[in-house]
Order: structure tokens, then sequence, then C-alpha cells
């Protein structure tokens, strides 16, 4: 089984703060992995690491066989899909749906120019079908909800057929419907074995799609816990990260927590 992310005592500082702390991570093909943490935990620095878009200040990481630093960035990123707001805000809002996909192709924003084959064209449709936004691919981005602009970004993220998928809080944002809608697309996602390595970052056990495999939870930049969801999924180790008192349930392959009944 070959090994995506190799991540060895992965430490990240900014001035005096500790980011990341002696993180080690090690994911492997066909595994689906879900990072929780509370606020500030360190959770969107350790995607970025994944994706190859920030160094360790120390320790070593591996990604797609590649070593940071021993590396050229640029061939590794587009290995990468990554979904998230920043990115998100780097979409002009007048862009068409079909566009924010099919550009993705090349690893752009905004199309200028360049020349798109039919089957990127075809890809595009599909990937915007399967997130179930086809219907809207000629309307401007900036006229979606929401929900319809978080699954146009995961279309997107997939155009470029990438190896690994970071999802940072894609449910951020929904309402109660949405959230339930793009979980059910992740679903899909996740247990269609075609699909890249994943890794999706949330705040919430609720929104953890049935067929993730794995959870790393991150506590002020330390891993608190890492391994199959069943065995890291505990009211123990989520309180611990939380930094309150949990109860947690797994039920019909969802799971959910609340603070305990004293
Ligand atoms: N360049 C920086 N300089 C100093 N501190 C930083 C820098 N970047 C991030 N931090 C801090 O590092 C901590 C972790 O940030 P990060 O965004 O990785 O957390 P997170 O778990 O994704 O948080 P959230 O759930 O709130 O999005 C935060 O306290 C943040 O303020």
């Amino acid at each position: 089984m070959s090994v995506v992310l190799d991540l060895q005592s992965v430490t990240v500082r900014r001035g005096p703060k500790t980011i990341l702390d002696e993180v080690t991570w090690r994911v492997e093909d066909g595994q689906r992995w879900v990072l929780l943490g509370a606020n500030g935990a360190g959770k969107t620095t350790l995607l970025q690491v994944a994706a190859g878009r920030m160094h360790p200040s120390s320790g070593s990481a591996g990604v797609l066989g590649e070593r940071l630093g021993a590396v050229d960035v640029f061939e590794l990123r587009p290995r990468v899909g990554v979904a998230s707001a920043a990115l998100a805000d780097a979409i002009s809002p007048a862009e068409t749906v079909r566009d924010v996909v099919l550009t993705a192709a090349y690893g752009m924003t905004g199309r200028w120019r360049e020349r798109y084959e039919e089957v990127d064209h075809e890809r595009a449709q599909a990937l915007l079908d399967v997130f179930g936004v086809g219907a809207l691919a000629d309307r401007r981005f900036g006229t979606l909800s929401e929900g319809e602009r978080k699954r146009t970004q995961i279309a997107r993220a997939l155009m470029a057929d990438p190896e690994l998928l970071l999802l940072d809080e894609p449910a951020a944002g929904l309402d109660l419907g949405g959230r339930e809608e793009l979980v059910g697309a992740l679903t899909e996602l996740a247990h269609d074995h075609r699909s890249p390595v994943l890794v999706l970052v949330t705040h919430h056990v609720e929104e953890i799609p049935p067929g993730f495999t794995h959870a790393l939870l991150l506590r002020d930049g330390k891993v608190q816990a890492a391994g199959p969801l069943g065995e890291v999924l505990t009211a123990e180790s989520l309180s611990v990260t939380f930094g309150t008192a949990l109860e947690v349930e797994h039920r019909d392959g969802r799971w959910s927590a609340r603070a305990q009944v004293r």
C-alpha cells in the first residue's frame, strides 16, 4: 500500500508561537481521513503542509512520495486538490460556474484565452452533475448560494484528477439541508474507489460522511489521537480535544456529540 502523506515530527513555528508541535501522521492510499480540532488547533496549517504550500520549521514532510524541501513544489501542487474558503475568495464572482471548474484543468482562476478540449468540457460538466450543480453551469459563481458554491469548489478541486484531495471545512456556513446534501455527495465520493485519498477538516463530528475511515484529533498543535475512526472518536478523546466533557454517539454510519448531562 503506498504512502500518501508521511509526516515525521513536523513542527511549524511563527515567531514565538508553535502552531504545529511534533506532528507525526501517516496516510495511505485508499484512506479517508477527518481532521478534527477546536478553533486555532492548527488544522488549516497542517493542511497547508499536506498541500505542499508550507514547509515545516523542523521535522520532515513526505507528500505523494516527494519530500518537501527536496522537490519542486510547482510540480507537486497540481497533484493535490484543495477546496478552502481562502481559495474560494480568489474566484471572481463574475466567472461562470462552468469556467470555475474548467480552469482548474490548468491550475488557474479566471479564463484567459487558453483553449480547452472537448474532453475537459465533458469532465467539468460531469463533475458538476455529480455534485448536483450541473444545471447551474451557465450561472455566475457570485449568484450561487453558499451550498452551491461549496459543491462547485469541490468539483473544481477534482477537475485536475488529484491524487490527494484536501477539504477545509466544506460544510462551514451551510444550513442543515445544505450540510446534509454535502455529506451525501462526500459519502458517494468516499465510497468510490476511483476517488483520491480524502482529508476533510471539520469542527463537528456530525459532518463526517459515512465511508470515512480514519481520524486525527489535533489539540494546541499536537496530535491528541490518530487512527481508525471507531478507535479514535471516543467520548474521552473528543472531550480532551475540545476541552469540554462530551458524549458521543455513532448510529447508522453517522456521528453526533453533545455535552455530557451531569
Ligand atoms: N502566520 C502566523 N503567525 C502567527 N500565528 C499564526 C500564523 N498563522 C496561524 N497562526 C496561529 O496558529 C494557530 C493555528 O491556526 P490554524 O488556522 O492552523 O488553526 P485551525 O485549527 O485551522 O483554526 P480554525 O478552526 O479556527 O480555522 C492559531 O492560533 C493562529 O492564530
